[in-house]
């Protein structure tokens, strides 16, 4: 049998041994290229020796391979030859993913005691046409002009921006990365390079169109392909102006074709029009917030880089309602001193994209980070994903420019996380003022506001609504309710504007929640400017929205926590965290001698009882090759079961990423696993055990 012996165990990293300083961490993916982002932290890492472990490059078909070969995903309906954008996810992905929403669960809805939510995937038109959803969520599309082929504006100018740029590389002699890249491997797509230099000054130009691309409008984007001339890639031909796309698969709800719906595209709608139940469930206070785990879709133009970019996906969102008038944070300080990669607006608008490194603390006070609870949200968002296994060098958070933002934002920052497509967005966090709440609220008459005790009784001028309810009434007949509804739903500016429309013209139309109009003469509506005592103040609360893309970041920890051992660019590692790893333990018996059997039982029987997943390799591969499938697997703990278990009930545990070995009584071995699969370090915990060097007499 082959056993390592490591002197010293490689350093791993979790929230708790977090300090906050970008360089103290080790990141985990061996990269060897020659991107800043990639280069690993000297500090702690044990060398090569020691762990068996050196940097081959990062190769991604390497990595996709892997996946693939041990079905962590592949593509939907691959026997029908597969449909781009939809992806399934075998019995690693599938645990990997539970994992990483377990952990989300813990780390969010149960940390922050947010108030759980699963509302339906199939959604009622109305709420995404108040929304905006119907009018407003698409992206710009050009054709082909002669193929028909079609592509996302952006992306087309993008690609054919970096590809000209990595020409521009080639012929200045610079070694050049592969950018793009489709896992499935099939119908590859991707603009090619063609080696030749460009001049200075137009290598600016593309830079800074590259850094502000997320900010250009279909018309700029339909400028952009004129004056750069660019052209289907694969055809050389001309493409369309940009049009508008929406992204939503539309259907209709039962069978009389009468009730529109979508399948929701973000969970949110789900959170605001539940608001006013979720306000009561928290006794009518705020702060509070909502979370949400559960599948969106997306038309999306084109597909591309595997997970990244798909058509169904898995989200988990918050909705955190706050008061307007104070976005202060009760546990900011908690966080204040994390330090995070900042990509501020200003800096990309110059076309540029160094980073800020500054504390959250810093980014609020200093104003980039618009207030504390968003900050927060952002500090709360960098320790998930490192908690997870993403590697913080290769972590950032960059703000909305002008016109990516919402009209209606007050402020919003993505955590891109850098992988081998470049820096993907993996999570979005904005403050989206009042806009949902007062939107739905106005379309359906549902008031959707906090009321507040006020400490001192305040007087205020108000307007005061009077109606003539004999008239009314009757008039109105069954629709008397909706329509009185629609006026008291008001504000005080609408009811200044019909006040004004009142006196001018004797009446007004009154849009009730059934779509319709009604005239309202002012003979039985009147509104009256009027000194009141308020003892309460009435507010429609602001959401400071985190919103999470799980196959994304699963996708992104694959690529950082994968590498290859020294001797063998074939043997591949997944270093996921103990906490995360599909499986926690490999139980690896000698033989397959039944002699083994009880005690196989006995020790995955405790395992199960623990709740660690583990598994029993007993196949007739030598243990070297079996614990080697498990690296790929990203199974952090072996434990071998040999005569010597049987005789003197010891047991040895073999860690993943060093190799390293020690041995003891059996329940000593579940002790220590069971520790470090609660986030117990290797380097501590292995030295509660002498190592093993294979010639001990036990
Ligand atoms: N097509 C998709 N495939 C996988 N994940 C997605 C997709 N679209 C969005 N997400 C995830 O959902 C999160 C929140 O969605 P949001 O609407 O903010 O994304 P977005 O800005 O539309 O993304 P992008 O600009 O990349 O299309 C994103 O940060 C991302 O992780």
């Amino acid at each position: 049998m082959l056993r390592t012996l490591v002197s010293r165990p490689f350093h791993t990293y979790s929230s708790s041994t977090y300090q906050p300083t970008l360089g103290a961490f080790t990141s985990r993916a061996c990269f060897t290229t020659s991107s800043s982002f990639h280069a690993r932290s000297k500090m702690a890492a044990p060398s090569s020796s020691e762990v068996n472990k050196t940097a081959h490059a990062f190769e991604r078909s390497a990595l996709e391979g892997l996946l693939i070969k041990r079905f962590f995903f592949c593509p939907a309906f691959e026997i029908y030859g597969g449909v781009k954008g939809l992806f399934d996810y075998g019995p690693p992905g599938s645990s990997l993913q539970a994992n990483i929403i377990d952990t989300w669960r813990k780390h969010f809805i149960i940390e922050e005691e947010m108030l759980e939510l699963d509302t339906t995937i199939m959604t009622l038109s109305d709420v995404l046409k108040t929304s905006g959803h119907v009018d407003k969520f698409t992206d710009w599309m050009v054709k082909d002009v002669k193929t028909n082929e079609v592509f996302r504006a952006d992306h087309l100018v993008e690609g054919v921006l970096e590809a000209r740029l990595k020409g521009d590389k080639e012929a200045r002699g610079a070694k050049v990365e592969e950018k793009e890249d489709d896992p499935t491997k099939k119908k590859k797509k991707k603009v090619k390079s063609v080696a030749i230099q460009l001049e200075d000054s137009v290598v600016a130009e593309y830079e800074s169109i590259l850094a502000q691309i997320d900010n250009f409008n279909g018309k700029e984007l339909g400028e952009l392909i004129r004056a750069q001339k660019i052209v289907s890639p694969e055809t050389g031909n001309e493409v369309s102006e940009p049009v508008e796309f929406n992204l939503m698969f539309d259907t209709q709800i039962g069978p009389t074709g009468q009730i529109k719906g979508y399948l929701r595209p973000e969970t949110a709608q789900g959170h605001f029009v539940n608001f006013n139940r979720l306000l009561e469930f928290n006794n009518g206070r705020v702060p509070f917030a909502s979370a949400q785990i559960g599948k969106s879709f997306r038309n999306e133009i084109s597909p591309r880089s595997g997970l990244l970019r798909v058509r169904e996906f898995t989200m988990a969102e918050i909705e955190h309602f706050v008061d307007p008038l104070d976005k202060a944070h009760d546990r900011f300080e908690s966080v204040k001193h994390i330090k995070l990669n900042l990509l501020p607006k200003d800096v990309q608008t110059e076309g540029r994209t160094d980073l800020s490194q500054l504390t959250i603390g810093e980014a609020v006070a200093s104003g980039m980070v618009d207030n504390e609870t968003l900050g927060y949200f952002i500090a709360r968002i960098f320790l998930f994903l490192i908690k997870i296994g993403i590697n913080p060098e290769r972590l950032r958070f960059r703000q909305h420019m002008a016109n990516e933002m919402a009209h209606y934002a007050a402020d919003c920052w993505d955590a891109e996380i850098h992988t081998s497509y470049g820096w993907i967005e993996c999570v979005g966090c904005a403050d989206r003022s009042a806009y949902d709440l007062s939107v739905h609220s106005a379309k359906t008459q549902n008031k959707m506001v906090v009321r507040q005790p006020l400490k001192e009784v305040r007087i205020v001028e108000k307007m005061v609504v009077g109606l003539d309810k004999k008239v009314f009434g009757p008039r109105f007949k069954k629709d008397a309710k909706i329509v009185e509804d629609a006026i008291m739903a008001f504000d005080e500016e609408k009811l200044k504007e019909v006040a004004a429309e009142l006196a001018e013209k004797q009446s007004t139309t009154v849009r009730a929640s059934n779509g319709q109009d009604y005239e309202v003469p002012s003979s039985i509506f009147t509104i009256t400017p009027t000194t009141i005592r308020e003892q309460v103040r009435e507010f429609v609360p602001n959401v400071i929205e985190p919103s999470f893309g799980i196959g994304r970041i699963l996708y992104s920890l694959l690529e950082h926590s994968y590498w290859a051992r020294e001797d063998d660019v074939n043997r591949g590692v997944l270093s996921l965290p103990p906490t995360i790893a599909p499986i926690k333990v490999l139980i690896v018996p000698i033989s397959g001698n039944t002699e083994f059997k009880p005690l196989i039982r006995e020790v995955s029987q405790t395992l199960r009882g623990l709740g660690i997943a583990s598994r029993v390799d007993d196949s007739g591969a030598s243990i070297g090759k079996r614990y080697a499938r498990n690296d790929e697997l990203g199974t952090p703990f072996g434990v071998t079961l040999d005569f010597a278990s049987l005789k003197n009930g010891t047991m040895t545990l073999r860690e993943r990423d060093t190799t390293l070995q020690v041995i003891g009584k059996i329940d000593e071995v579940i002790k220590l696993v069971a520790d470090l699969c609660s986030g117990l370090e290797w380097s501590e915990g292995s030295k509660r055990l002498p190592a093993y060097t294979g010639e001990q007499e036990i």
